[in-house]
């Protein structure tokens, strides 16, 4: 059996960044970008008034001064007049101011009569006006190196960047095997069980910018495996679970190596999740997690998120934090147990405490969960107010 480590570094080996596209800005949630954009125009423009009041010349901002009001301001149409000493002009936020080195006072602090507009007797420092450029200028580079958020695209809307290069969305084909299983909203069978793990997988995978192709359960006999992995042409990622393990209806790794499985590796020291394969077949690579749900569950989070990261150009490494241990846990064995747990917030590091039960097939535990507890392989008992590691859910 091979360590985790070595296991994702043999997952990441799989896989190979994908082609670029180009999609137009409205598109780009969630996408990662494979080259820079750089801002089209300087923002703001002009210096634009950042409230609703007049603009007036520096030289007649003086407490209590009277002036005169000119004409208007508005965004998207300013005041193209001239000006004289004395004289002000409406000005509302957005809009241009009508010359250089002015300041704009609030309707508030004001008052009018007519035409005629009287500042007060204290006067505030702020001019109100944004500078030219103060958000960014003209030819300035953008390349977020995660995947967009609705942040970066309205930076790069303002930036009239209307279409961006982005890594093509990885196809992943999620095929559940077992004759046991229905669909959730029919009717089992007296031995049947609903299948969850594609549910899971497809979540998982969209969240992390796949495109999901959801095939057809596979029976537990050759030909329907076989025809199912048939369906999955095309696809960038297979990602298999169950008929992973050892008994005689496990016929997912015989399958797939008839099929022409290059086999990475098979059996890994981890709890759960044990009998985890990985490959590669034809153009995709291949993942057979296990069946058990929970075992599906964390094989997925710490093989296939990082596998979608590598496909899209992002860092692939687990997301591994510290915590302070909130109860005893025992030794573990001859795998790496990433122990269901509940995060509470600590004094500095937060506390982290496993459920009692770790059987991989709770989904209930798996739900209320906020994070795997990592317990080395080999590791002794480890004490309440241990610091421990721990990836997040
Ligand atoms: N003699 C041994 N038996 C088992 C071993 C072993 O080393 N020696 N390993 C155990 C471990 S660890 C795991 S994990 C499981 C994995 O087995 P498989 O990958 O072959 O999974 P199945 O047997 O097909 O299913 C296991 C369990 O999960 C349920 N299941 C399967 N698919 C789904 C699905 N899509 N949605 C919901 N539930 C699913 C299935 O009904 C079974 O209950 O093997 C142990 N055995
Ligand atoms: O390793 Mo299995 O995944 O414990 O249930």
């Amino acid at each position: 059996m091979i360590s985790v480590e070595e296991a994702l570094a043999k997952v990441l080996e799989l896989v190979q960044l994908l082609r670029t596209e180009t999609i137009p800005l409205r598109k780009g949630l969630g996408r990662v970008m494979a080259a820079p954009v750089a801002a089209a125009l300087t923002q703001p423009p002009f210096a634009a008034s950042a409230m609703d009041g007049y603009w007036l010349a520096a030289a007649d901002h003086r407490p209590g001064a009277t002036l005169r009001v000119e004409g208007e301001a508005a965004a998207g149409r300013g005041f193209d007049g001239a000006l004289a000493p004395g004289q002000a002009v409406r000005i509302f936020t957005g809009a241009p101011v009508p010359a250089e080195g002015g300041v704009v006072v609030l309707q508030e602090d004001v008052s009018r009569d007519g035409d005629i507009l009287t500042l007060p007797e204290r006067l505030s420092d702020n001019r109100n006006i944004r500078p030219r450029g103060q958000d960014f200028a003209e030819g300035t580079p953008y390349f977020p190196r995660h995947r967009l958020t609705a942040r970066d695209l309205g930076l790069m809307a303002a930036m009239n960047v209307a279409e961006l290069t982005v890594y093509r969305r990885p196809v992943v084909a999620i095929i559940a095997t077992g004759d046991e299983l229905v669909m959730p909203g029919e009717t089992p069978g007296p031995d049947q069980i609903i299948c969850s793990n594609n549910f899971v997988l497809a979540a998982l995978s969209e969240a992390a910018g796949a495109e999901v192709r959801m095939l057809p359960i596979a029976a537990d006999n050759e030909a329907s495996l076989r025809m199912v992995f048939s369906l999955a042409e095309g696809a960038d990622l297979i990602v298999t679970s169950g008929g992973a393990s050892v008994g005689e209806h496990d016929l997912v790794g015989k399958v797939a190596a008839d099929l022409g499985l290059e086999r990475a590796f098979w059996k890994i020291a981890m709890r759960p999740g044990k009998p985890l394969m990985a490959g590669r077949m034809g153009n995709a690579a291949m993942l057979g997690l296990p069946g058990n749900p929970v075992s599906a569950t964390v094989c997925a989070k710490l093989f296939l998120e990082p596998m979608l990261a590598a496909l899209q150009g992002l860092p692939a490494a687990h997301d591994v934090r510290q915590a302070i241990l909130g109860a005893d846990t025992g030794p573990t064995g001859p795998r790496t147990h990433y122990m269901r747990a509940r995060l509470a917030p600590g004094a500095g590091l937060p506390t982290i405490t496993p459920f009692g039960s770790q059987d991989s097939a709770l989904l209930g535990i798996l739900a209320e969960a906020d994070a795997l507890l990592i317990r080395p392989l080999g590791d002794g008992a480890r004490r309440t107010g241990e610091t421990v590691d721990y990836i997040p859910l």
